[in-house]
């Protein structure tokens, strides 16, 4: 094919294997990916095994590939080890089908913009609840008080009830004997449900990253019987697994939500969910719930972090925070907007440490061309979303430094507003691109602009000496936990008896108390 020729340019590679040797092993794959963003450009082609790859670094190309041309690209590739897994019902892996269709229509109507106002006032509690964890809870982990706090969303999926009742981790007796990050490829499921949603996340993440089984290069080795392919046995009693638990939260949330408001209730009383079998709706409420949890959380814990390593900004975030609020209140989403340093905080998180710093890869549907390069069909297409939130020429060249200041003027009396661009616009990629893009934004974005400015109003942030792993070689798609320490302190006097007094008369805890 002359065509072929055209191809954009990308690292050369190996007969046969291609560029199998230099991606396979390599932990933080978008690392590597970015470094070759700046030798060959917006678009990189790769080969594994014969496949076709191309990266997309750079938003243009992103917005004209993913955005103007979606009917051709918002189908995922075929992962066997996935497949086996049962990503034709886990909604961010399933095929451009009708039953995706279905599902990305019945978890919008509960997630769009509007829809996710509903969730303000949970919202808004949960923040305060954080925050008093975060200052007096001595019991329970930093991780486990953040993802505590992200199963927010939860109790939109299933229902407050069932999340009082056995959801929370405080209800849960020891700990789960398993970390997420010490057995990423065997699916632990315990009592715990924020802790077996992580690892069912992880499960399936890290099955989709390039190299890492030999099944998805050499497609023949899936005509191994089981006893011969571990890999398919343990994704068959994977598979198994997630079903079940998907399966027993659907129904508990069904038995226990008696004011039929969770999104549970209504794909089982509405026309919601009528274009869905009822095994696809235990498994988009599961997956849904799955894709909320961690990306909150760690972009909460990144939050944190940054915070011990910028006192400036803190310093700067309070200064507003102060002036704007004061401190007789909490705030409430109505003051955001009088809030621009907080929310240019948040923009510069998701744009420094994206939870997904690459997404599972979409599918070129029909020969194409970008600019002068060829795009055959059947390429998987990889968006570098790390690559495109580090361009310098958008970002300027610190990009590596986390500094709200780049989506925001100075004004005459020295503060600030945002950039005009930025007002209505994220300032960031990590949402990704066109019809498979993030679905549940909304919901994320005002999680994480209540909790951050709930959390920079009532604590000081200070880090703990100790020694900080970033370098940790995980070979998944998602960005690995920051591991460090801090120290929490109230930020005023009668902190701890004004946020008991908020929380005592609170909608969700009185619920609580029922
Ligand atoms: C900081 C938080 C979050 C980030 C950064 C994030 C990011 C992303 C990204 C990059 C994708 C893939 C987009 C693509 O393929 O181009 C995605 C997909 C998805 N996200 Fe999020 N997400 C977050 C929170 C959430 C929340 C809170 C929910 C649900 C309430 C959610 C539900 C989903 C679902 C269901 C998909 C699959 C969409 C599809 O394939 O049609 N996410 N997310």
């Amino acid at each position: 094919n002359q065509n072929r020729r055209n191809l954009p340019p990308g690292p050369r590679g190996w007969p046969i294997v291609g560029n199998l040797p230099q991606v396979a092993g390599e932990g933080q794959i978008w690392r590597l990916l970015t470094k070759w963003k700046y030798e060959y450009g917006p678009v990189t082609y790769l080969n594994l095994c014969g496949q076709d790859i191309i990266v997309i670094n750079s938003r243009p190309a992103a917005l004209e590939i993913l955005e103007r041309r979606s009917a051709m690209y918002s189908d995922r590739p075929r992962f066997i080890v996935s497949e086996y897994l049962g990503s034709e019902l886990a909604m961010p892996f399933t095929r451009y089908t009708k039953a995706w269709q279905n599902m990305r229509r019945a978890t919008h109507e509960v997630l769009h913009s509007q829809a996710a106002s509903q969730y303000h006032p949970v919202q808004t509690e949960e923040a305060i609840i954080l925050v008093q964890n975060l200052l007096f809870d001595q019991s329970s982990t930093l991780r486990e008080k953040l993802n505590a706090s992200a199963a927010t969303m939860l109790s939109v999926i299933y229902g407050r009830k069932s999340v009082n009742s056995s959801f929370l981790p405080s209800m849960h007796i020891g700990k789960p004997a398993v970390t997420i990050s010490e057995a990423p490829d065997k699916l632990l499921i315990t009592s715990d449900i924020l802790q077996s949603l992580a690892n069912i996340g992880h499960r399936f993440t890290s099955s989709v990253y390039p190299g890492s089984y030999l099944v998805d290069a050499f497609p023949i080795l899936d005509y191994l019987p089981k006893f011969l392919a571990k890999w398919k046995r343990e994704a068959v009693r994977d598979r198994r697994l997630m079903g079940e638990a998907f399966q027993s939260y659907y129904e508990e949330a069904l038995r226990n939500d008696v004011n039929r408001g969770s999104l549970v209730a209504r794909l089982e009383d509405t026309t919601l969910g009528s274009g869905l079998t009822y095994e696809e709706r235990w498994w988009v409420t599961g997956v849904v719930s799955v894709a909320a949890l961690e990306t909150t959380s760690t972009t909460l814990a990144y939050f944190i972090f940054a915070m011990t390593l910028y006192p400036r900004v803190q310093r700067r975030a309070h200064e507003e925070l102060d002036r704007v609020i004061g401190r007789t209140q909490n705030p409430m989403f109505s003051d955001l907007q009088n809030l621009p340093y907080i929310r240019a905080v948040v923009k510069e998180i998701l744009r420094w440490n994206p939870p997904l710093p690459v997404v599972v890869p979409r599918i070129a549907l029909e020969d194409d061309w970008y600019e002068n390069y060829y795009i055959p069909k059947g390429t998987a297409i990889l968006e570098n979303l790390w690559g495109m939130n580090y361009d310098k020429e958008v970002y300027g060249p610190d990009v590596d430094e986390f500094r709200p200041e780049r989506f925001l003027l100075e004004t005459e009396k020295g503060e600030y507003e945002l950039k005009p661009e930025v007002e209505n616009e994220d300032g960031h990629n990590s949402y990704g691109f066109g019809r498979r893009k993030c679905v549940g934004k909304h919901v994320a974005d005002n999680a994480l602009l209540i909790g951050i400015c709930t959390i920079l109003w009532a604590v000081n942030i200070e880090p703990v000496e100790c020694k900080i792993d970033l370098a940790r070689n995980t070979l998944d798609t998602v960005n690995p936990i920051p591991d460090f320490q801090c120290k929490f302190t109230p930020r005023f006097e009668g902190l701890e008896s004004f946020l008991q007094h908020l929380r005592d008369n609170f909608e969700y805890f009185k619920q609580n108390k029922d």
